[in-house]
């Protein structure tokens, strides 16, 4: 990407496993399909909870992690400001089998769309100012917990009891404190999750007028 590029940010959040992440993928893939893989990306918020190398396991594990606070939201808004002025970030990397931040991390470039998916980002004002459409996957509590229970033991190293008791414990009473709320700052509310064919296609949409238009300024 140039540095005169555009580079578009389009947030996708709601609770966790409401098919943020689905979305996101499926948009990239035919987009990326259609217009080549250098225009599009995705980004995760989880990429950004917070450094806890300096903790015990156990510490961890007691960690609010659908709490805004367990998020470096600070270096989430300067890497978005730095893709936008055109210069590559170094990303960081999650394990959420070892609830903390990797030592590795990617080398980003910028691209002229990029996909941002996380459960907290529209709580925080500095990060609502750096996207540039906001989308909220607005899919029944309990059809996230189903998927999520699948998803957790599946992916994520995790027990059954684990699931249901942070699921009571913290993701639940965070969705209702903060997630559910910042729906309100959402420019498109998409039901049902990651599948839904017409809300695909109606981002697809706008992406290609969003380039569109970038070509013709360039
Ligand atoms: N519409 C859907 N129908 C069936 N399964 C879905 C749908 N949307 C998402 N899933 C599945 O639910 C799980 C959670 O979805 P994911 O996209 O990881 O959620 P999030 O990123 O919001 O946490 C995944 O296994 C995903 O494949
Ligand atoms: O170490 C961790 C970090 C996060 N979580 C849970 O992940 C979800 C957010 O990710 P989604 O992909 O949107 O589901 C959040 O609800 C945290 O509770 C975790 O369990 N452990």
């Amino acid at each position: 990407m140039s540095k005169s590029s555009q580079c578009v940010v389009i947030g996708i959040a709601g609770a966790s496993a409401s098919g943020k992440s689905l979305f996101a993928k499926s948009v990239y893939q035919e987009v990326s399909d259609e217009l080549g893989v250098e225009c599009i990306s995705v980004i995760s918020e989880d990429s950004y909870y917070k450094d806890q190398s300096n903790m015990t396991m156990a510490e961890r594990v007691r960690t609010n992690y659908d709490h805004p606070q367990s998020m470096d939201h600070a270096l989430l808004v300067e890497h978005l400001k730095m893709l936008k002025a055109g210069h590559a970030v170094e990303l960081p990397q999650y394990s959420y089998h070892e609830h903390t931040r990797l030592t590795q991390t990617r080398h980003f470039k910028p691209t002229q769309v990029i996909l941002l998916e996380g459960i907290l980002l529209f709580t925080e004002k500095s990060i609502r100012e750096q996207l540039d459409a906001s989308i909220f996957m607005d899919t029944p509590l309990d059809i996230c917990l189903a998927r999520r229970v699948e998803r957790d033991v599946r992916e994520r190293s995790r027990s059954l009891e684990s699931v249901l008791a942070q699921y009571h414990l913290t993701v639940r009473p965070m969705f209702k404190q903060f997630i559910e709320p910042s729906k309100q700052y959402a420019d498109v509310i998409i039901p049902r999750g990651g599948k839904n064919r017409i809300a695909i296609d109606i981002i697809k949409t706008r992406i290609r007028h969003l380039l569109a238009s970038s070509e013709e300024k360039n």
